[in-house]
């Protein structure tokens, strides 16, 4: 792996990870796409039938299979805080790079989304309370954080390009 992309729901993740692949000439892997293809299920299919923890149980084997992928891997929100995960991330050899935004920025991104089964059960103050939650591990994680609010992704695929270039 060249690059690791994590972050909350909506930070732009899985969009930047394409645009970050196509500009380096990079393969993107995208570990929600993943967990479609393997086991032909939509991510809400899997979270209705197989419960949260069934989702995670497979979002783990699927994050080990990359192991040997090269190019850039976007994975998903809720990956950061498995143990396990964590040291996948610890040992891949590749950068992984924060992208944050506010809740209010996460809200506005994700109005209308039908595809994030939290996003729904949870509704705004718990996706607020989960990002709280969550934001101690995804620093503990990453090696660049990059706040997203006021770039388009387009500008912070250039922002991560220009900070690996300044941390070489
Ligand atoms: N920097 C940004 N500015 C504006 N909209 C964005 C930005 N990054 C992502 N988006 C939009 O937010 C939504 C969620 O983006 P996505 O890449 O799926 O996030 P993630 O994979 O982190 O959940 C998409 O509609 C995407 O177009
Ligand atoms: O934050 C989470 O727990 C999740 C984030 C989603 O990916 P994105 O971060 O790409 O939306 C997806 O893996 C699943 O719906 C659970
Ligand atoms: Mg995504």
């Amino acid at each position: 792996m060249d690059l690791i992309l994590v972050g909350f729901m909506g930070s732009g993740k899985t969009t930047v990870g394409k645009l970050l692949a196509d500009r380096l000439g990079k393969q993107y892997f995208d570990l929600d796409q993943l967990i479609v293809e393997q086991t032909g299920m939509s991510i809400p299919q899997i979270f209705a039938e197989r419960g949260e923890d069934g989702f995670r149980m497979i979002e783990q084997q699927c994050l080990q299979s990359t192991n040997e992928f090269p190019g850039i891997l976007g994975t998903g929100g809720g990956t950061p805080m498995q143990r396990n995960n964590q040291e996948f991330l610890g040992k891949a050899g590749a950068p992984v790079v924060l992208l944050s935004a506010s809740i209010k920025t996460i809200l506005a991104r994700l109005a209308g989304d039908n595809n994030r089964p939290l996003v729904e059960k949870l509704g705004a103050a718990g996706l607020a309370d989960l990002q709280a939650q969550r934001h101690d591990t995804y620093l503990n994680v990453s090696d660049l954080q990059v706040a997203t609010d006021e770039l388009t992704p387009f500008e912070v695929a250039d922002k991560i390009i220009d900070q690996l270039k300044v941390a070489k």
